[in-house]
């Protein structure tokens, strides 16, 4: 079906969670514009330093990748930053606005935010971070007793970022899969979309079908 108001001809698609080299190198030849690899160990996306090292290597030329940490410490950091190939950080815990500064100065890469959305307060402590991070990534908040901060297929009220402006690039995370991804798109206008459980057959296990399928449909 036509869409009323079609997407940009730039709207980007970010595939997090990848454990499987076969997986980045089709993510990338499907039009993915970034792969994420998940270092927080609670998670069932988790991956160890040199297993991402050997995932960062299948990425085709142009694929960006995305280290997805939370709370992490500089030594952590310090370590992905001396063994994996990544582009970009993406500090999904309870980083301040300092700490995102901090990060992006130490290592000289692009770090992407993530902010948990449930209410209009959590979408107006967006702002602080907009001043010192390079990207935003708006995602649900996670219920208080979930072990992961993110990740858990879960979609907020998109109602509250719709078409909203910030004044550098955001993605839009949460509960995505290929059947709400372009009516998510619509409503907010978000340029840039995530996904990690609404391409698995089973939680940490990517499904290249549901990844294809995701894929045309945010880009089409
Ligand atoms: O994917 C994880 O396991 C994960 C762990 C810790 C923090 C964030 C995590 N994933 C990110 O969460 C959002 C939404 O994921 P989903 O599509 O709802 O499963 C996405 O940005 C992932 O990068």
């Amino acid at each position: 079906m036509k869409r009323p108001d079609p997407m940009p001809a730039d709207s980007k698609v970010k595939i997090c969670g990848l454990r499987d080299p076969d997986h980045v190198e089709l993510a990338g030849t499907l039009g993915a514009a970034y792969v994420g690899f998940v270092f927080f160990p609670k998670s069932p996306r988790a991956v160890t330093v040199a297993e991402a090292r050997e995932l960062a290597w299948a990425a085709p030329v142009g694929l960006a990748k995305v280290a997805l940490v939370v709370n992490a410490d500089d030594a952590l950091l310090d370590q992905i930053n001396d063994n994996v190939a990544i582009d970009m950080w993406q500090l999904h815990g309870s980083e301040s606005p300092e700490r995102v500064a901090e990060v992006k100065a130490r290592y000289g890469l692009p770090v992407m935010k993530a902010i948990g959305v449930a209410t209009e307060a959590d979408v107006a402590q967006i702002d602080s971070y907009a001043k010192v991070a390079d990207q935003l990534l708006i995602d649900a908040k996670a219920p208080k007793d979930a072990v992961l901060p993110g990740g858990n297929g879960l979609s907020f009220d998109w109602q509250l970022v719709k078409r909203k402006y910030w004044s550098l690039p955001w993605m839009l995370a949460g509960g995505l899969n290929p059947e709400n991804v372009g009516r998510a798109q619509n409503l907010t206008g978000a340029r840039q979309v995530d996904v990690s459980s609404g391409v698995e057959s089973a939680p940490g296990v990517k499904d290249p079908a549901l990844m294809e399928a995701f894929i045309k449909a945010a880009l089409a």
